[in-house]
């Protein structure tokens, strides 16, 4: 039972324990499932959904499509930290990690991955369509297997190819809704397959040398870190390029295409800017930035939507 000392509650050493035990548990498994990223592949599914044409599903309905294809992510991302235990117990970035430490065991991890895969597929089977369950395994199986199982260890092309499975979800929300294939979604799917590499690549400018010691053959290890600064500055051109596509094909309006150009001058500039310094000091800057401008761009596509110019 708890004492009540000075207006202040105590516990009792061994429920305090419980629950701290509960709360490092918790975010354990929030860790293996790559929490934030997943969060931010529901939100451009989330866009995706939001700009197909209206078939009168209801809001419930729709969030449940969400859901399953987070709890699918989630899957894809505990499966990768069961795969890269060993090279994760190598890197200093991810050598904490819960299944690499040995908090959590590879077996608990896939039960886990097991459990919220296959509700997540039920739920899209059930609450979405058959096209969108398939798509989201395909998405999975090119993450957790065709990626962290082979390229990353076979190729510095690596993340270029396997950035098409993370960026896949806008695709997945518009086909929740529509059960078809459209033309509009792939080019929000085009927009993250372009911004992957100046995203992934800036971290591994920084840290290379954890690439290194896990014999990971990542560009700025195989090609050198000035050749994947160009790359950086290329990827960052044609995704501007890219970016400018929804307003070309009439699908977003004033709004998007000033967010949008706004976004895409500062990343360009940031990236000018790692190219040309004489050490690797702004890579982290430009990794940070690259978030805020994904998330930030497809909340603009929403809002465009709604606030057409
Ligand atoms: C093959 C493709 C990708 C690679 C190789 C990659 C790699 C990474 C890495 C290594 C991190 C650092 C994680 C850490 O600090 O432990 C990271 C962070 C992040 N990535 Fe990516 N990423 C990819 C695709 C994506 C996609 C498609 C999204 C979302 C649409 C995304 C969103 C994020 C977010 C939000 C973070 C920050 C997570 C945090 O602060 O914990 N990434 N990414
Ligand atoms: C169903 C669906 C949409 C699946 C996609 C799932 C998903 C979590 C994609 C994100 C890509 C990502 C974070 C790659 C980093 O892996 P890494 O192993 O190179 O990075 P790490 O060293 O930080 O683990």
């Amino acid at each position: 039972m708890a004492l009540t000392i000075n207006k202040k509650t105590i516990q009792p050493a061994h429920t305090q324990s419980l629950s701290l035990r509960a709360y490092d548990l918790l975010q354990d498994y929030l860790a293996i499932s790559k929490f934030k990223v997943v969060a931010m592949l529901v939100l451009t599914a989330w866009v995706g959904l939001a700009l197909a044409p209206d078939v009168g599903r209801g809001i419930g309905v729709q969030m449940i499509s969400l859901l399953g294809i987070g709890l699918l992510s989630a899957a894809a991302a505990v499966i990768n930290h069961v795969v890269d235990s060993e090279i994760d117990s190598k890197m200093a970035r991810t050598r904490h990690r819960p299944v690499a430490k040995g908090r959590l065991s590879k077996t608990h991890a896939l039960t886990f991955a097991a459990s919220i895969g296959i509700a997540g597929f039920i739920m899209l089977m059930v609450w979405a369509n058959t096209l969108t369950a398939i798509l989201t395994l395909f998405a999975l199986v090119g993450y957790a297997f065709i990626y962290t199982s082979f390229l990353k260890r076979a190729t510095p092309q690596n993340i270029v190819i396997g950035g098409l499975a993370g960026a896949m979800p806008p695709l997945l929300g518009w086909v929740s809704e529509t059960n078809q294939m459209a033309a509009a979604p792939w080019l929000l799917v085009m927009i993250i397959f372009t911004w992957t590499p100046p995203h992934f690549w800036a971290l591994a400018i920084a840290r290379k040398s954890d690439y290194e010691r896990a014999k990971i053959p990542m560009l700025p290890v195989t090609h050198g870190i000035d050749f994947c600064k160009t790359c950086v500055v290329a990827y960052s051109v044609l995704l501007a390029l890219v970016c400018v596509m929804p307003y070309l094909i009439g699908m977003s309006g004033g709004i998007y295409l000033v967010g949008a150009c706004a976004l895409n001058s500062v990343f360009m500039y940031k990236a000018i800017k790692l190219k040309f310094a004489a050490n690797n000091d702004k890579a982290m800057d430009l990794f940070r930035f690259s978030i805020v401008h994904l998330m930030v761009l497809f909340v603009i596509l929403f809002i465009d939507k709604w606030l057409p110019l």
